[in-house]
C-alpha cells in the first residue's frame, strides 16, 4: 500500500487532529464518582473537563489545521462545556473506538481534508499530552512513508499471567527490551489509514489502535518516544495522577509570571 505522494503543484499536506470522544468510560467511573453518568472525558480534572486539556494541547500546535472532536450520537454533555462552540464536533461516534475513528475520518474529508493529508488521532482521555510531544511526532513522521505513534518503552519487568486455582499467578517473565506501550497521537495519511481500517475490519482483525490497522496492512509505523506522563485516564485512580501532573504544570507556568 503506497502512501499518496505529493503531486507536482499540489498544495502541501495539512495536519488534522481527530479526537475520539465517544466512549462511556466504564472502567473509570465508580459508584462513588461525583457524577457516574458523566463519561470520563467530561469529568473535571484540575479545574477543567478532561477533554479540554487535550484540546488545549492541540491548540498549542499551529501546524494542526483543525481539531475535530467525534462525540457519540445523542451526546448531551459536549454542549454543556464552556468552550464547546470553539471546536468542531461530529456526533458520529461508533460502538468501538475504531468505528468512531473510521466515521471521523470520513467527516474530515467532508470538511475539506485531502486524502494525502495527515491525521493525528488522539484519545480525548489522554489529557496530559503536551504540544511539544505533538510537535515531536509531526517532526518525526511528516517525511516518513508510513507515519507513526507516540509510545513509551516499558519501564518495569513484564510478567505473563496465568489463572491459578487461587487467583492470578506468574506464568513467565517476558523480555521487555523490545516492548513499548502504544500511546496517542497516532499519525498517518488519511487515505492510507482509511484503507487499512476498512481492510482490517473486513478481515476481522481486532483494531485497538490505528497502528494495528497499518500493521495488518504490512506496514511498520515509527515509534516516537512519548512519556510516562502521556498516559490514558482509564481507571478511577488515574484522575488523581492526571490532576497532580496538570496542577504541577499550571504552578510552573504561574511561577513564570
Ligand atoms: N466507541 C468508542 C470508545 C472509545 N472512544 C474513545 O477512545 C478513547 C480511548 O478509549 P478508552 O480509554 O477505552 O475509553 P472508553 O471506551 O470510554 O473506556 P471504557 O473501555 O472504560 O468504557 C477515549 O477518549 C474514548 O472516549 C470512542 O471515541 N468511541
Ligand atoms: C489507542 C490506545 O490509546 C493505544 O494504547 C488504546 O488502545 C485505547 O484504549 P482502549 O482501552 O484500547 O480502547
Amino acid at each position: 500500500m503506497k502512501a499518496p505522494q505529493q503531486q507536482q503543484g499540489q498544495a502541501p499536506a495539512r495536519f488534522w487532529a481527530l479526537i475520539p470522544c465517544a466512549g462511556v468510560g466504564a472502567r473509570a467511573i465508580t459508584a462513588g464518582s461525583a457524577a457516574p453518568e458523566l463519561p470520563k472525558q467530561y469529568q473535571p480534572v484540575a479545574g477543567s473537563p478532561m477533554v479540554m486539556h487535550t484540546l488545549t494541547a492541540f491548540a498549542g500546535v499551529p501546524r494542526v489545521h483543525h481539531s475535530l472532536v467525534v462525540i457519540a450520537a445523542g451526546d448531551s454533555f459536549w454542549q454543556q462545556l464552556p468552550a464547546a462552540d470553539h471546536y468542531g464536533t461530529e456526533a458520529c461516534g461508533g460502538s468501538t473506538r475504531a468505528e468512531t475513528v473510521g466515521n471521523g475520518l470520513k467527516a474530515l474529508l467532508d470538511r475539506g481534508a485531502q486524502p494525502q493529508d495527515w491525521v493525528l488521532v488522539h484519545d480525548a482521555a489522554r489529557c496530559l499530552v503536551t504540544s511539544g510531544q505533538i510537535n515531536a511526532l509531526i517532526d518525526a513522521c511528516e517525511h516518513d512513508a508510513v507515519g507513526g505513534l507516540l509510545a513509551h518503552q516499558l519501564p518495569d519487568t513484564l510478567k505473563m499471567a496465568t489463572m491459578g486455582v487461587d487467583g492470578v499467578r506468574v506464568a513467565a517473565t517476558v523480555d521487555r527490551s523490545d516492548k513499548w506501550l502504544a500511546q496517542t497521537p497516532q499519525m498517518f495519511r488519511i487515505a492510507v489509514l482509511m484503507d487499512a481500517l476498512a481492510k482490517a475490519g473486513a478481515a476481522g482483525v481486532a483494531v485497538t489502535d490505528e497502528a494495528s490497522a497499518m500493521e495488518a496492512a504490512g506496514l511498520q509505523p515509527k515509534l516516537v518516544a512519548g512519556g510516562a506522563q502521556n498516559f490514558k485516564v482509564t481507571y478511577p485512580d488515574d484522575f488523581a495522577l492526571a490532576a497532580a501532573v496538570l496542577l504541577q504544570r499550571q504552578a510552573v507556568v504561574q511561577a513564570r509570571h
